[in-house]
């Protein structure tokens, strides 16, 4: 039977250009093989999110979703929960496109985006859940991160934030310590902290070192915790993560990987957590990792072996591999030469 595609756009991403390429899009999707239609996402709340699950439903087979990363996240959130999950694809138009960085999806050009389909191949990419939420990127909490709130969008993800606050270090006399509680795969943490992020790729707001060695598939969060809020101490931080992710030997750092995660504030106020760059529910939060739970089309040759873990890449892939090998078998049948 022929397997059939939604693209789902959101008109209003990045600088609102969606629109015009939607017709090469579909033909992009048809020429893979899907027959394809397309939805526009509203101004109502959460409309990506009630397509994609719906669809789901529905028994689609490749969800594509085009937007910013809040868009993409909302599609993950309308698959994640079901049994039978469709494939995605990605198609950034937002302003960082952490994502697509991560997947090696071309960010300018929709078109070309839309092509890594056609080349076939995809990963099988963890999610991770926070309480009743799904992200596919970075959940985080802390004073920093609570500044992205109800900020321009060119400030929205945390890290372009980050960066900025690199640049001007404006925002660092605003850090604050906070007591917090952590229970992760190998230890508990109680004392302070200013920060933690959860990460599951390496595409962190451009810096690549922030998760110098994240594997994406592997059913693991690379945990981050900040413990200190001395701005000096932060700028040797910032200064070792430039310096080829030097950072996660720190002591004021905690650098682990974990499946799983309890996070709760023990002073009694509250820490909003951040997912994917926006507001996704406050502390108490228990964070779980989907390992290899919604498989993705990447542009996979594109991403280094290293970052990738062995059992991640996917069966169009591995034909593709498979296919190469056989060119090389002899008439007697035998491989080689
Ligand atoms: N037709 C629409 N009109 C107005 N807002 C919309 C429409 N469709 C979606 N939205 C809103 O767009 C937001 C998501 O934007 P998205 O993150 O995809 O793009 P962006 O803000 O340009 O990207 P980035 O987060 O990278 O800056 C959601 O809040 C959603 O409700």
């Amino acid at each position: 039977m022929t397997q059939r595609a939604r693209l789902i756009y959101n008109p209003t991403s990045g600088n609102e250009g969606m629109k015009r390429y939607v017709a090469d899009i579909l033909d992009v999707m048809e020429q893979a093989g899907y027959e394809s239609s397309a939805y526009q996402t509203t101004p109502e709340p959460f409309s990506a999110k009630k397509e994609a699950s719906r669809a789901t439903l529905d028994g689609f087979d490749l969800i594509v979703a085009a937007g910013g990363d809040g868009t993409i996240n909302e599609v993950v959130n309308g698959i994640a929960p079901h049994r039978h999950r469709p494939k995605m694809a990605i198609i950034p138009a937002g302003t960082t496109n952490d994502y697509a960085r991560a997947l090696a999806i071309p960010r300018e050009d929709p078109v070309a985006a839309a092509k890594v389909i056609l080349a076939g191949q995809t990963l099988r990419m963890d999610i991770g859940k926070a309480n009743k939420h799904y992200f596919m990127n970075i959940a985080a909490g802390g004073l920093l991160t609570e500044l992205t709130y109800g900020v321009p969008s060119e400030f929205k993800s945390i890290f372009g934030y980050f960066a900025y606050v690199m640049k001007g270090a404006e925002m660092l006399p605003a850090i604050k310590q906070f007591p917090i509680h952590l229970e992760y795969d190998d230890g508990v943490y109680d004392g302070p902290a200013s920060m933690f992020l959860l990460a599951m790729t390496n595409s962190i707001g451009g810096f690549e070192q922030i998760v110098p060695d994240s594997s994406l598939g592997d059913g693991k969060f690379s945990l981050i915790v900040v413990k200190t809020a001395k701005l000096p101490e932060y700028l040797v931080l910032m200064g070792k993560v430039l310096n080829g992710g030097r950072h996660v030997d720190d002591p004021n750092i905690i650098y682990t990987k974990t499946q799983n995660l309890v996070v709760t504030r023990e002073d009694g106020e509250e820490l909003k957590i951040n997912l994917d760059g926006d507001y996704g529910g406050s502390a108490p939060m228990t964070f779980q990792n989907l390992r290899q739970h919604i498989e993705m089309y990447a542009n996979v040759s594109e991403i280094p072996d290293g970052n990738i873990a062995d059992d991640a890449a996917q069966q169009d892939y591995l034909q593709e591999v498979e296919t190469i090998s056989e060119s090389d078998i002899n008439g007697d049948g035998k491989i080689g030469k």
